[in-house]
């Protein structure tokens, strides 16, 4: 393949963008073009509202083709575009087949959560010391065991196995945590999350692993458990602190995760009315904060 490489002023990278679609590049990608130089200016909005600009000020705009010539061909036809003014064309430079399946795949290796709770992308052979194993590869939802926080949780579940329990995974993501506690016995799992596509990947890893467990949104959600886990993050953990606790049954355990040590404090206190949370562990600035009730 063949990557044309243009430089553009903000206000030309839409249009030079929609005309390489229309030239038939394969892609067409935007970076800044004065990343990690004294020039970078980074674009960021508060959460949920936009960015401030649409775009950098000068950006580096790369078109994928399958030939030289198309490329060559779509650099000329742009060049003699009045909407062009300002751009350059840097030139075309050959991109080297990749096996971009084998790389990523090469970026998740087993993790061991105890020395003998392992989590294992499919592409992999389990390790010869590995007792228990979930099998999982990345995809649309959050949780794979590369996440501290995730595996703290994993840790606590085989530290503390809910053998015939019911248990909640609030914010289940891949499923991770349900299926852990699935494999340490748990009787009866319920896994919810606001995400429809956490669900979706919930409901098909539990199944690859053969674990039986309902999953769906965060209504669905009923009654007691004696575990409720929920790796979330630190502010939404606060807000659900009164639906989360009113759902742990008595002497049941609390597990929360997603919080940072300086938030420990925080969540202690937004906990207090229903629960004594304490930090149970921590990894790379994150802690684990469980509670008894
Ligand atoms: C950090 S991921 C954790 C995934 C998995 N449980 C793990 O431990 O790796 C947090 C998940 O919580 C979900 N989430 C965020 N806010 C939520 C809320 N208010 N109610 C239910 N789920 C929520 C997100 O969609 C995401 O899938």
């Amino acid at each position: 393949m063949f990557e044309l490489r243009l430089l553009c002023p903000e206000e030309r990278v839409e249009p030079v963008s929609d005309a390489l679609d229309a030239l038939d590049a394969l892609s067409v990608s935007v970076e800044d073009a004065d990343a990690q130089t004294d020039a970078e200016r980074a674009l960021f909005g508060e959460p949920g509202l936009p960015p401030p600009k649409e775009g950098w000020s000068r950006s580096r705009v790369l078109a994928l083709f399958a030939t030289e010539a198309a490329a060559s061909e779509a650099g000329d036809i742009l060049a003699a575009q009045d909407f062009f003014q300002g751009c350059e064309i840097q030139g075309i430079a050959q991109v080297p087949d990749q096996d971009w399946v084998r790389l990523t795949q090469s970026q998740f290796a087993p993790v061991p959560i105890t020395p003998e709770f392992w989590i294992v992308p499919t592409w992999h052979e389990p390790p010869a010391q590995a007792r228990q194993l979930i099998r999982l590869d990345p995809g649309l939802a959050f949780g794979t065991g590369t996440h501290p926080t995730t595996r703290m949780c994993l840790r606590w579940i085989a530290n503390n196995p809910p053998a015939g329990k019911r248990v909640l995974d609030y914010g289940c993501g891949s499923g991770i945590l349900a299926i852990g506690a699935a494999r340490f016995g748990a009787a009866e799992i319920d896994a919810v999350d606001i995400d429809p596509a956490a669900v979706q990947a919930t409901v098909a890893n539990a199944q690859a692993n053969g674990v039986q467990l309902r999953a769906g949104l965060p209504a669905e959600a009923a009654g007691h458990y004696e575990l409720v886990l929920a790796n979330i993050l630190a502010m939404p953990l606060k807000v659900l602190a009164p639906l989360l606790c009113a759902h742990v049954a008595p002497g049941g355990a609390l597990v929360l995760a997603g919080i940072l040590e300086r938030q420990a404090d925080e969540l202690k206190e937004a906990y207090a009315p229903f629960a004594a949370l304490e930090v149970s562990d921590s990894e790379d600035g994150w802690v684990l904060m469980t509670a008894r009730l």
